[in-house]
């Protein structure tokens, strides 16, 4: 059966890039932890400088300044979006109740160096030679099979969290991508897999939770690296504590997106940028930690279908910038080439 879980089978990853340290256990931050930070640090506060725009998804104009959000900054904030707000209190909830275990239970649960799903570092761990201050847990679709052996009697509370909230995050999502398309000049026509009839495999989702446990050195510790995301969009709900940060350009340097209360926070992934031809910037972002709260955010990835070919939107004035793509081709590239790997699928003008 095609679909991304192939791609993680075929670029395994070591063990030592999978076990997440035991942050309850260490006062002070391990060399292996410890990374040079000095010089990028400082960021711009939004406060002086223009924020990345929080769109009302109910304005009339919400499909204008989605295009442009997503020319200049790959990044917006959602309010308004409609997904109840008891359950995202409920997902936080299970989240931390989840990152709270102790570190051998969750290690029961841990990723195969060849999974997708489960508990373990950053997924782009093995880039670094510096492990970040961070803990995941992945899921697609029914945490059912993990959950029950962290909870034997009791996680029908934890699976009822995660599979309702994916289901709510999927149909948002589809609407913003369907806004973003129309923003772009598709057509229904064009992109008939995004709300699929018979004969379309469905859409994918891969839903990650994130834990940045409280830091002792936050200045040399780096909770998510710099990545763009290898989705076509990102949905991201970070709760109430500050950590994410945007790469503006090289005059704006990293900006924070602070959390607002309920809202969700957009990011363009690289297939979104493929398919604009590159008009949608696809967001560089990293998350910071800090010294006094234990900061949780909850990521859903979607993508289309792994057999449908990703295509360039083009016209006359601007040739393809990218030969066509699935999103399985594109993150067995991801897993190779890491941030370089648009480069690769990058068409050579002559
Ligand atoms: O925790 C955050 O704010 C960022 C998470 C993120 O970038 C990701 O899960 O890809
Ligand atoms: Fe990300």
């Amino acid at each position: 059966m095609a679909s991304i879980s192939e791609s993680f089978k075929n670029n395994p990853i070591p063990r030592n890039h999978i076990v997440p340290l035991d942050f309850n256990n260490v006062l002070k931050l391990p060399d292996s932890h410890t990374w040079s930070l000095s010089a990028d640090y400082p960021s711009i506060d939004p406060l002086d400088h223009e924020a990345v725009p929080i769109i009302d998804l109910t304005h009339p104009h919400a499909l204008t300044l989605a295009r442009k959000a997503s020319e200049n900054w790959g990044m917006f904030q959602v309010i308004n979006h409609g997904i109840p707000i008891h359950l995202l209190q409920e997902l936080e909830l299970q989240t931390r109740t989840l990152f709270d275990l102790p570190a051998n239970q969750k290690l029961q649960v841990v990723r195969s160096p060849d999974g997708i799903t489960g508990y373990g570092q950053a997924r782009i761990a093995n880039f670094f030679n510096k492990q970040m201050w961070y803990e995941g847990f992945t899921i697609m679709g029914s945490p059912v099979q993990q959950a029950s052996q962290l909870w034997p009697h009791d996680h029908a509370k934890f699976c009822g969290a995660m599979e309702d909230f994916q289901k709510e995050i999927k149909q948002l999502t589809e609407r913003i991508i369907a806004l973003m398309f129309k923003s772009l000049g598709l057509t229904q026509e064009d992109v008939k897999w995004l709300r699929p009839k018979s004969g379309y495999k469905h859409p994918q989702g891969v839903l990650q939770l994130n834990s940045y446990p409280m830091c002792p050195n936050p200045n040399q510790a780096m909770g998510l690296a710099p990545h763009t995301d290898s989705s076509l969009l990102t949905l991201l709900y970070q709760s109430n504590i500050s950590g994410l940060q945007v790469f503006g350009d090289d005059d704006i340097g990293w900006v924070p997106v602070h959390p607002l209360p309920h809202a969700l926070v957009v990011n363009v992934g690289d297939l979104m940028h493929i398919i604009s031809n590159g008009r949608f910037k696809n967001a560089l972002h990293r998350a910071v930690v800090n010294q006094t709260h234990h900061r949780l955010s909850i990521a859903y990835f979607y993508g289309p279908p792994t057999d449908i070919m990703i295509s360039p939107l083009v016209d006359f004035d601007h040739p393809p910038l990218y030969r066509q793509v699935t999103w399985k081709d594109y993150l067995d590239a991801k897993a190779t080439h890491f941030n370089e790997a648009l480069d690769f699928i990058k068409r050579k003008h002559t």
